[in-house]
């Protein structure tokens, strides 16, 4: 039998438990510095390498902000920050013209794109993302300002793109959609991490 939306009862009634599922964890992970346990690794100030575009980057957020810049040389200066906060304020104090065109908009590709890097590279980082289940994952900032409340929320306000863009990922790991792959299980030691999955799926 067929419901007024065409779908069948079973399948209605499918979607419906889908739906209480997915409603039933409203628990909130927060998380914010990366030195904290064990949610920090969520951050992109976390300190672990990830391989992006052919380039090593020392954290996702260098990754990330390395994109900003349009020049090859101001790049790989960003690449080079002593630390992800020096990046992020290097790409911050680029001149519009120092900007790749339509960055507000194209920066949240690039950012679900380090993320996937970051959490296929590195199966312990996936296992703990994964591990969160079903719960809210929100970048919790501690200054009210723009950045924070695009990218996560303060005092409970704010777009949390961050989170969002972390949930979506756990889906695709959750689910298989997406496999972290092991380095140190592949051959080819020496080569670039994308050469080596390259290597591996031989
Ligand atoms: N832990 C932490 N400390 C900060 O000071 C932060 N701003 C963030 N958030 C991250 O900062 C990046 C800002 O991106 P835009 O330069 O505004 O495009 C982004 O990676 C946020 O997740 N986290």
């Amino acid at each position: 039998m067929k419901t007024a939306r065409g779908d069948s009862k079973a399948e209605q009634s499918r979607d419906e438990k889908a739906d209480v599922l997915k409603q039933v964890d409203t628990t909130v992970i927060s998380f914010y510095r990366a030195n904290e346990r064990p949610y920090g690794v969520l951050s992109n100030l976390y300190r672990r390498e990830i391989e992006f575009e052919g380039r090593i980057f020392p954290t996702s957020e260098h990754a990330y902000q390395a994109g900003k810049a349009i020049k090859p040389a101001v790049r790989e200066w960003i690449q080079a920050a002593p630390s992800p906060s020096l990046a992020a304020m290097a790409a911050h104090g680029l001149y519009t013209w120092d900007v790749v065109p339509d960055w507000a908009s194209i920066k949240f590709d690039r950012m679900r794109a380090v993320l996937r890097a970051k959490f296929t590279q590195h199966p312990d980082l996936a296992e703990i993302l994964i591990s969160t289940g079903a719960k809210r994952l929100v970048e919790a900032g501690t200054v009210n300002n723009a950045v924070n409340r695009l990218w996560g929320e303060v005092n409970g306000k704010g777009e949390n793109m961050l989170g969002i863009m972390l949930m979506e990922l756990r889906d695709q790991l959750a689910s298989g959609a997406l496999s972290p792959v092991s380095c140190e299980e592949m051959p080819g030691k020496g080569l670039l991490l994308s050469e080596k999955i390259r290597a591996n799926s031989r």
